[in-house]
């Protein structure tokens, strides 16, 4: 009878809601990848093509500096739905690595979470995941690298074209950082690595919780510790959204740094993602060694709200 069929479905409970994340369903998958990457949702994808929201403002004030800062890029309808999605859907790692100070050998517990994709200008990724010579298009020897590098995943190799396209730049990298907290940071450092070649350029996204990124001149003079009288040190709240390119002189003559803090919006974490362009392996192995490593993997688990170990066979006791 017609009325019961309305009666049916007044009743039956409303069709279960598609999942805000995309399904798995033509998700980037690699034989590295701990787990496939699900593509964009079709609204934030549609959101990069608006990007950037802002013109770059370009900081070229203080003596060897050349910024281009975009405040913000990411246009602001969908940067809180790109800041959830690439937390609960790429694998991270908490690298642990050695050090020798003289004799003596430390451990460093990089304070941070990490993750990396990409490979040098030597060699490039055919369709099916395979590694091929850049030269010669064929596959790369087995020995070429240690590490396994691992392909952009459709999700930032979306923010990559952007950036490429309102920057001028190439990139073959992607390097992630998730701050968890107020005590999660990166140290004073410059990114000059000879593997990036000479003044490289770097565009840093900022995703999610505000912090501080300073940056201050080198010492100048290798006896002397003093920076130039005339550059003082930088301190740029970034924003969810914002990125900065840094590029010409900027790598070979400053620090930068996020520093760790005490309370605030930094307990809701925080991402970083930097492009950027290896021109040799030891950029390949030096970037997989330090992003990703030999220990386990992190996922972010949306009831416990923080990174938890994947498959660790270790569990809390309920
Ligand atoms: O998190 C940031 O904004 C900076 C990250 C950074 O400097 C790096 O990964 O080299
Ligand atoms: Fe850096």
């Amino acid at each position: 009878m017609s009325n019961k069929r309305t009666l049916d479905s007044f009743f039956k409970p409303p069709e279960a809601k598609k999942p805000k994340l995309a399904s798995t369903e033509d998700a980037s998958g690699h034989s590295t990848y701990p787990f496939p990457i699900p593509q964009l949702t079709t609204s934030v994808s549609e959101g990069l093509g608006f990007a950037p929201a802002n013109e770059g403002r370009q900081i070229n004030d203080q003596l060897d500096l050349d910024l281009l800062y975009f405040q913000p890029y990411i246009p602001k309808d969908v940067e809180r739905e790109l800041f959830n999605f690439l937390r609960q859907e790429l694998f991270f790692y908490r690298v642990q690595y050695q050090i020798k100070r003289g004799s003596i050998e430390t451990q460093i517990n990089t304070p941070r979470f990490t993750t990396v994709f990409g490979v040098d200008e030597s060699s490039y990724f055919a369709r099916d995941g395979s590694l091929l010579d850049s030269k010669n298009h064929r596959p790369v020897p087995s020995d070429r690298y240690k590490c396994r590098p691992r392909p952009i995943p459709s999700c930032l190799e979306a923010l990559r074209k952007v950036t490429e396209g309102s920057t001028g730049c190439k990139f073959n990298f992607c390097l992630v950082n998730y701050y968890a907290s107020g005590n999660d940071s990166i140290s004073f450092h410059s990114d000059d690595e000879r593997f990036l070649g000479p003044d490289p350029a770097i565009a840093s996204f900022s995703l999610g919780a505000k912090r501080d990124f300073l940056m201050k001149h080198k010492p100048i003079t290798r006896s002397g510790e003093e920076p130039p009288a005339e550059s003082k040190s930088l301190k740029y709240p970034l924003a969810s959204g914002d990125m900065i390119l840094m590029r010409g002189k900027t790598q070979s003559n400053w620090l930068h740094s996020i520093p760790k803090r005490k309370g605030g919006e930094s307990d809701r974490g925080r991402i970083n993602i930097t492009f950027r362009k290896a021109l040799v392996r030891g950029g390949t192995e030096n970037y997989y060694q330090y992003n990703v490593g030999s220990g386990g993997v992190y996922r972010w688990d949306q009831t416990k709200q923080e990174m938890r170990p994947v498959n660790s066979g270790v569990e809390d006791e309920v």
